[in-house]
Formats: structure tokens, C-alpha cells, sequence
């Protein structure tokens, strides 16, 4: 559904993505995995059009990402982007004017099972807190892509949990696609569907996480270190 045709991205002199090809299936959960500066938030920037390609094309069930195609789209990117003035409340209505899908029920009941409370200051609330108002936006909308950029990035266990629950909880399989890059493989390996691994802008493996740990007997992790040598550069 998400189609990588021969996807280069330059940076100056840096090849952040080289010559990537890759069909991201609908109605699954996908994660792209590999250590920093692997070119994992190059690909989640080129899908919200947020970045171009250097050459290539990124296409969404076969259409280049116009305006049209990019209200499918909700995105939590991997910097903070609130407002330190704003409350929760603040930020939802900011996100609520721009996009149809807005679910307001779906929200209340996120905020609830995610224990926020709209009144809070965002310039207040923990950085776990933050992450969970970055997923609460993400999934109070009834888009059928969700892009998540390191939502797990540098908080708590408890709060990883939590917010792995709340991507499973309502996710429509089969319908909806969601696309996480993250280092905690070990927390998502049971979640995700199929398993892109990249190294320095190139796929270096990639398949159905269930086919990929029956071929080589081994877990996500093990793998990881197979892919990348002793994991330490996560
Ligand atoms: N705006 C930019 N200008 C210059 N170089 C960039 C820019 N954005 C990314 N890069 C470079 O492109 C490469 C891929 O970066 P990218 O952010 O996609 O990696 P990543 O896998 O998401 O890393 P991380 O896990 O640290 O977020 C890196 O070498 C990075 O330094």
C-alpha cells in the first residue's frame, strides 16, 4: 500500500536513504527497525511528504502523496511538537480543525485509559506524559495510517506498556496501517506484523516477523544482533 520505488535521499553528501524499494501491506502493523541515523525517520518524513525524495517515488495505493492522500495520514513525529503554553485541550483543538476524522469519543476514552487529563499544561506534565498526549492525538483521529516516529523513545517501561496497549486496543486489522520506527525492538517484537531492518539508508532485511523467526529460529532481538553485530549501537 506504502510503495518505495528505488527511494534515494540525499542530505548534502549523506545518503540517508540509498536506492530503497519496499510495498508497506495494508492493514498491518510495520516496524522499521535500526540504530541511529539508519534512515528510519527519512522514510516516515518522505511517507508524510515531508521531505522529497532525491530520486524515486513514494506512492500511496499507487497515487503520489498529494493533499488528498495526506488527511489519511495521522503522524506523530519524533520531536516534541506542542506549544509550552498549550494544554492538552489546546493541542486537541489545534489538531480537531484541521482534520475530518477526528474521533471526539475515541478521545475521551484514550484520555481516560491513558490517565491524562486535558487541563494539564503541557510546559508541566512529565516527558512520559508528553508521549502519551503525542498518541493520543495520533489515535483520537480514525485514519487508516498511523505513522508513529519513536513514540517509546526515552520513557519508562510502565509507559512503553502503556502506550503499546493503546496501539493494539482499537487497531483495526486489516483496515488500518500503522508504520512505528523505534531501537526497543524487545517491547514490539510481539506486536508488529512484518519487520524492516535498516542499516545506513539500506534495507538490509525484511519479511513477516512470524516467517522471519521460524526461518532462522531466532527472536527479533537475536536477529537484531545477527543484522547488526552485538547491538550496542542501540
Ligand atoms: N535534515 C538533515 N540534514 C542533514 N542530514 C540529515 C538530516 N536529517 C537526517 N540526516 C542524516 O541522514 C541520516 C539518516 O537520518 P534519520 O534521522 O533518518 O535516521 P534514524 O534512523 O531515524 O535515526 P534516529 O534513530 O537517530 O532517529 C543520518 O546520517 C542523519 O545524520
Amino acid at each position: 500500500m506504502i510503495q518505495f520505488n528505488n527511494v534515494t535521499k540525499k542530505y548534502g553528501k549523506t545518503r540517508a536513504l540509498d536506492d530503497i524499494s519496499l510495498d508497506i501491506g495494508k492493514g498491518k502493523i510495520t516496524g522499521l527497525l535500526g540504530p541511529n541515523g539508519s534512515g528510519k525517520t527519512t522514510m516516515i518524513k518522505l511517507i508524510t511528504d515531508l521531505n522529497k525524495p532525491s530520486s524515486g517515488e513514494v506512492l500511496i495505493d499507487q497515487e503520489p502523496i498529494t493533499q488528498e492522500v495526506k488527511k489519511r495520514i495521522a503522524y506523530l513525529p519524533e520531536i516534541d511538537h506542542f506549544y509550552p503554553w498549550m494544554k492538552i485541550k489546546d493541542a486537541k483543538n489545534f489538531v480537531k480543525t484541521f482534520y475530518e476524522d477526528w474521533d471526539e469519543i475515541l478521545y475521551e476514552e484514550l484520555l481516560g485509559f491513558l490517565e491524562l487529563d486535558e487541563n494539564m499544561g503541557i510546559k508541566k506534565i512529565s516527558k512520559g506524559q508528553r508521549a502519551k498526549a503525542k498518541l493520543l492525538l495520533a489515535f483520537s483521529r480514525r485514519a487508516d495510517i498511523i505513522l508513529l516516529d519513536e513514540p517509546l523513545s526515552g520513557i519508562d517501561i510502565f509507559t512503553r506498556e502503556k502506550i503499546i496497549e493503546t496501539m493494539i486496543k482499537d487497531y483495526r486489522e486489516g483496515e488500518q496501517s500503522i508504520v512505528i520506527t523505534t531501537h526497543e525492538i524487545k517491547e514490539i517484537e510481539h506486536v508488529i506484523d512484518d519487520a524492516v531492518f535498516l542499516k545506513q539508508g539500506k534495507i538490509v532485511l525484511q519479511g513477516e516477523v512470524e516467517a522471519l523467526r521460524a526461518e532462522k529460529n531466532l527472536s527479533l532481538v537475536e536477529l537484531m544482533k545477527e543484522v547488526y553485530g552485538d547491538g550496542k549501537e542501540f
